[in-house]
């Protein structure tokens, strides 16, 4: 007890008036003692109190029966005991500790929690869950196998490569039970284990409890809807709404109300607290003239009475000191995401995350395929120039046959037929019809003195308005197609300028007279003739993996938090941050695989040559892979529900790809998004990514290393986010 007392002390200032408490209470070795605990859900005007006032003293070494109606607070007083909730007034101190202090094994290796949902995984066999708490809790592989053998056989579990899901609701539980037991505890936190079990292993159960307690000394606190089955225990707390009616020895209980079962002393006690209850609420009504419920938390006047003995509690001042305190709450949340991570915890959540997605090969294959078909269906879609493209021709000058030295013909076979694909009409009108009609993108008209138009202007140099209309081809066109119109236009553009080249040569001109006063040199960057997909690909591989990062953590961690598991891991005394290690270095190897796939058919299928170190691009695309997972982790910390999950994730993949420069220049943007795109976790790796790999720009260049600050910066962001969030949240 000296030690415990020399731990408390050292732990917070605060636990002073608890180990007095203690003392007070006969220097008996208390494994757990909770006193005046106060406990509410939601908050504000949602507010509701699940625990009013609890005091719990359970001595070392007992078996300690919870009983009380279903809603009464059992489940939320024992997540308080094992730290997954922090309440709100009170103190709870376990083996000595506050539950969750530094180096405190609760929760952790000396907790075994069974919870009221079995939180198991499904697709897992029995050993492979065994095996998994064995990993958390650092058990060496042979007493793993001894005491799943053991349990297996005192359990009466089937075999142990059968999978959860074949089991049926009862063996299930058993399960749960023998994760509970499997590192044989000090404490031990069962939440209704004998639900729905046969009579015959009820009693097993019981016995191998006693057994323990007695042996090895193992605290047990055991919820039950049987009451009587309670009798076995060591000492018994009786709780209604909230509240803690008695505790003592169950024989004691019975001489004390002199009635022959625990049933009746129950009863007894329930219609003792209901009128308390009643006189209480009169009282306030008399006093005040406004009804006051005595059951509400936030009312720091009204005394709680102990029904047993009739006497306010010894600690009321101690509540009145324990207020809610978010600083608290937010140093704890800290120390939380401080603790050095445990390389046993994230071997065995590994080990865990691997199994899962061992059980589910086709989804791992349909991962590796979706980054191929992404990145295939871009470059096969997108940015190649339109083909075959529809025109109506009316050609004046060849309506009856074209006339030798006819110069129409010649500029017609100027123009690409894989580009650009001609349908002769004899009326102009009925041309323009066609393409109101939709059926074609536009009109090229040729008037009937076209060829004599371009002689008399080339040749003899007139530039008279009707020399110029007769020697040009005239343009009707739908220009509903932003990128239809500009090929239609380049096309006939640059096959114009190649026929009046060609005409100037055959009259000994020089043909240097139809280029414009430009000249393009070589390019310092690029080709000559750029390709859009060059433009948008690295932006696009970026992007692919960025949101497909997303999917592979936000929504696990919603899955297994709403199932329990997360808790039970919790519990286990795994940390948020392992958690989030463990699932972002498996996923690590499936992205790995993902990005090799992804830039080899990009690179060599698809010909979007990367023109600097291929090693430095893949592992942009890491790192901002890596982004992408911790911002799934973030919007996994955010969220409750999966739908919240998918709402969150598919409504930022748009914004951030349209802000980011992926699909558009920042150029063609307004100033104002222009200065918001530097905001993005795109935009400034997907620059770097361009530069990589169209101007083969290495780390020496400020965009490339600015992008791998940026996105590292990002992951970091959201990654500790999460982790805040998540320990606040849990
Ligand atoms: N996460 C939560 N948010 C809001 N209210 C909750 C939450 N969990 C429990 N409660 C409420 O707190 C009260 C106590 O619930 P608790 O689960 O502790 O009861 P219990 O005695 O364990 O019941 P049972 O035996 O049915 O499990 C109930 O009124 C319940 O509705």
């Amino acid at each position: 007890m000296s030690d415990e007392l020399n731990q408390l002390s050292n732990t917070d200032p605060g636990n002073q008036a608890l180990l007095t408490t203690q003392s007070q209470n006969g220097s008996r070795n208390l494994a757990v003692c909770v006193e005046n605990a106060w406990k509410n859900y939601g908050s504000w005007w949602k507010s509701m109190t699940a625990l009013h006032n609890v005091t719990l003293h359970v001595p070392t070494g007992v078996i300690y029966g919870l009983l009380g109606p279903s809603g009464c607070g059992k489940t939320t007083l024992l997540r308080c005991i094992v730290g997954r909730l922090q309440l709100n007034r009170g103190e709870a101190i376990v083996l000595g500790q506050r539950p969750g202090s530094r180096g405190h094994q609760v929760p952790g290796r000396a907790v075994g929690y069974m919870p009221q949902d079995t939180a198991l995984y499904k697709d897992f066999s029995i050993s492979e869950m065994l095996h998994y708490f064995g990993h958390l809790h650092n058990m060496n592989r042979s007493s793993i196998l001894s005491r799943e053998e053991f349990l297996l056989s005192f359990l009466d579990l089937p075999s142990r490569g059968k999978k959860i899901v074949q089991l049926s609701g009862g063996q299930q539980r058993r399960v749960s039970l023998a994760c509970a037991l499997l590192q044989q505890p000090q404490l031990l936190l069962l939440d209704e284990p004998t639900v729905g079990l046969d009579p015959l292993l009820r009693k097993k159960i019981w016995d191998h409890l006693i057994h323990i307690s007695k042996t090895s000394q193992t605290t047990i606190i055991i919820t039950t809807h049987y009451i009587e089955e309670a009798r076995q225990a060591d000492r018994v707390g009786l709780m209604r709404s909230g509240r803690m009616l008695a505790e003592d020895e169950p024989s004691r209980l019975l001489i004390k109300y002199n009635l022959t079962s625990l049933e009746s002393v129950f009863l007894h006690l329930c219609v003792e607290d209901q009128k308390n209850v009643l006189r209480n609420s009169t009282h306030s009504i008399d006093q005040d003239g406004l009804t006051n419920s005595a059951t509400n938390a936030d009312d720091e006047n009204v005394p709680s009475l102990d029904v047993t003995t009739g006497e306010t509690p010894h600690s009321e001042i101690r509540r009145k000191e324990l207020v809610k305190n978010p600083v608290l709450r937010a140093r704890r949340a800290a120390v939380d995401c401080c603790i050095c991570p445990h390389m046993h915890k994230i071997y065995a959540l590994m080990v865990k995350d691997l199994t899962v997605i061992k059980r589910n090969i086709g989804f791992l294959v349909f991962q590796f395929l979706i980054p191929l078909i992404q990145i295939s269906l871009f470059c096969l879609c997108i940015g190649r120039d339109p083909q075959h493209i529809p025109i109506a021709l009316y050609n004046s000058e060849a309506i009856n046959g074209f006339p030798t030295g006819n110069l129409s013909l010649q500029l017609l076979n100027k123009i690409n037929p894989e580009q650009i694909h001609f349908t002769s009409f004899n009326d102009l009108n009925q041309a323009i019809a066609a393409v109101r009609q939709g059926d074609y993108w536009g009109v090229a008209a040729i008037r009937r003195n076209f060829s004599e138009g371009i002689r008399n202007k080339l040749i003899s140099l007139k530039t008279d308005p009707i020399t110029l209309n007769a020697s040009s081809i005239h343009l009707y066109l739908d220009m509903t197609n932003q990128q239809v119109s500009f090929v239609m236009q380049n096309v006939i553009l640059n096959s114009t300028q190649l026929f009046l080249k060609d005409l100037l040569s055959s009259h000994k001109v020089d043909p240097a007279l139809a280029d414009p006063p430009v000249i393009i040199e070589n390019p310092i960057y690029g080709a000559k003739v750029q390709r859009f997909l060059n433009f948008a690909a690295p932006g696009m591989m970026i992007s692919i993996i960025f949101f497909l990062a997303i999917g592979l953590t936000a929504l696990i961690f919603v899955v297994e938090k709403k199932e329990g598991l997360l808790e039970r891991s919790w519990i286990a005394g795994v940390t948020t941050v392992e958690v989030m290690l463990a699932h972002i270095i498996v996923k690590f190897f499936i992205q790995f695989i993902q990005i090799i796939l992804m830039v080899f058919f990009a690179d060599v299928i698809f010909q979007v040559t990367i023109q600097g170190p291929v090693l430095l691009a893949m592992a942009l695309i890491f790192i901002q892979g890596i982004c992408g997972m911790s911002y799934g982790l973030f919007i996994s910390a955010i969220c409750e529900q999966e739908v919240e999950v998918m709402e969150v994730a598919l409504g930022s993949v748009f914004p951030i790809l349209l802000s980011s420069g992926v699909i558009w220049p920042l150029e063609g943007m307004p100033p104002i998004m222009r200065f918001l795109s530097n905001f993005t976790p795109l935009t400034h790796v997907v620059d770097a990514m361009r530069c990589i790999v169209s101007r083969a720009w290495t780390l020496v260049y400020f965009k490339v290393w600015f992008g791998f600050v940026i996105s590292g910066a990002w992951s970091c962001g959201f990654f500790t986010l999460a982790a805040i969030l998540f320990a606040l949240r849990k």
